[in-house]
């Protein structure tokens, strides 16, 4: 049995004039609106299967079908096509239901490090199993097979069906998260929002998928950029899934903010809490050091340099991303994968008491005075009852 709620903490946005800052009461709207924003899935009897398939270039497994102890699947790729019978093993695990988690641009860097987080139960936990659906495009196909030998190389126990498509309406089925990251990265000296004109069809089309296939109560997290307004495209074009459900990623941006902070004040980053990025995740974010704590007291506390805080914190974190793609020559992959692990434990995970994270989420109903109709960053707060079969 497992239920969430996520609500805004008691903060306040540098956006608001001290003389229009709201007054926030200990019942925020945003706990309604955000309730039930996650549901993990019922406890179940154990699995007896494990399968995978994929939608081209099938291989079966020979020697395996020989021993006559697997049967193998129509479509599907290597030796996630096995459809194996755990019972008796099983007997003695308990394991919960098998979750669906798509990932698009699933041969791109991102996701290169992400997938194997996900399969080694790392993001959802050691006794969850998942199956992985893979959205690729024709250009990437023999990619995404590469992915997915790679996957079955590794041997993860959780990692239970491994699927891979060009077709989000087939990729999407039934899906209970739906990580969007396939979308075209930004070179030297562009903005993010220069990629709109690019990327937005792909979130409208997306949408539309999720809208008719995904499971009703899908949670969506979008990290193509610009990723707020693909967000809220995204949500916009799928009108029967709660639009709490959708999220941008703008953990990364606090990870930054939080490494900049601890640098500066000479704690490890772990010392740093109450990070709020505000907006979008682009150049014109605001990385909130009023409201942010080291070691639980207030950053203006404990780092004396104000000028510092004001403009050289600010721009290190808006303009991380655009130096690291001067440095590389491309842009954040490894880091964006931490930081979507990060992002995604945090909404599963009631969060520590007096601390919050940031997400992108839909303005409705905010107690922070910000527009409404928007995908926009702020301080959440998760309220989780997660709990583990034994
Ligand atoms: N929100 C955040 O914090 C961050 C967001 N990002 C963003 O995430 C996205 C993915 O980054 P990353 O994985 O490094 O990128 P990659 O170039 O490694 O992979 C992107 C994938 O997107 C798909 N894609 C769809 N349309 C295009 C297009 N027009 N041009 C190129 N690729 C396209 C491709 O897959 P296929 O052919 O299979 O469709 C490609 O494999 C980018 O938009 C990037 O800016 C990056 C870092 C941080
Ligand atoms: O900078 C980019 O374009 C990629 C990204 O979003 C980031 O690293 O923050």
């Amino acid at each position: 049995m497992a239920m969430a709620e996520l609500s805004t903490p008691k903060t306040t946005s540098p956006f608001l004039q001290s003389s229009s800052r709201l007054r926030l009461s200990s019942k925020l709207h945003l706990s309604n609106h955000f309730r039930h924003l996650l549901l993990p899935p019922l406890p179940t009897t154990p699995n007896s299967k494990i399968s995978c398939s994929v939608s081209q270039n099938s291989q079966a497994p020979v020697a395996a079908q020989e021993n006559g102890l697997v049967k193998t699947k129509k479509e599907c790729y290597g030796v996630f096509c096995l459809t194996y019978d755990l019972k008796a093993e099983e007997e003695t695990k308990s394991w919960k239901k098998l979750i669906n988690i798509a990932v698009s641009g699933a041969a791109g860097m991102i996701s290169n490090h992400l997938l194997f987080k996900l399969a080694s139960g790392e993001v959802f936990g050691p006794d969850q199993p998942i199956a992985l659906k893979l959205l690729g495009s024709e250009r990437s196909i023999q990619a995404l097979e590469g992915v997915a030998m790679e996957l079955e190389d590794s041997l993860f126990p959780l990692l239970r069906e491994v699927d891979i498509g060009t077709d989000p309406y087939e990729v999407f089925q039934d899906v209970e998260w739906a990580l969007l990251i396939g979308a075209k990265p930004r070179g030297p000296g562009m903005e993010r929002a220069a990629l709109l004109d690019i990327n937005g069809q792909i979130f409208a089309d997306q949408g539309k998928a999720l809208n008719a296939v995904a499971s009703p109560n899908v949670k969506v997290l979008v990290v193509g950029n610009p990723c707020n307004t693909n967000a809220l495209i995204c949500l916009k074009n799928a009108p029967n899934i709660p639009a709490k459900n959708f999220h941008a990623l703008t953990r990364l941006d606090e990870n930054r903010a939080k490494c900049q902070l601890a640098l500066k004040a000479g704690v490890f980053y772990d010392k740093v809490s109450n990070m709020t990025i505000w907006g979008n995740h682009s150049t014109t974010q605001v990385p909130d050091f009023l409201n942010a704590r080291i070691n639980g007291v207030p950053v203006k506390e404990v780092i004396t340099d104000h000028k510092w805080l004001e403009e050289g914190f600010t721009e290190s974190v808006q303009k991380r991303g655009g130096l690291l793609i001067q440095k590389w020559g491309r842009s954040s992959a490894a880091s964006t994968a931490v930081s979507i692990v990060d992002a995604i434990k945090s909404l599963v995970t009631p969060t520590p008491e007096g601390d919050w994270f940031s997400t992108g989420v839909y303005t409705n109903g905010n107690p922070y005075g910000i527009a409404e109709d928007l995908v926009f960053s702020m301080p959440c707060r998760s309220k989780v009852c997660y709990i583990l079969i034994t």
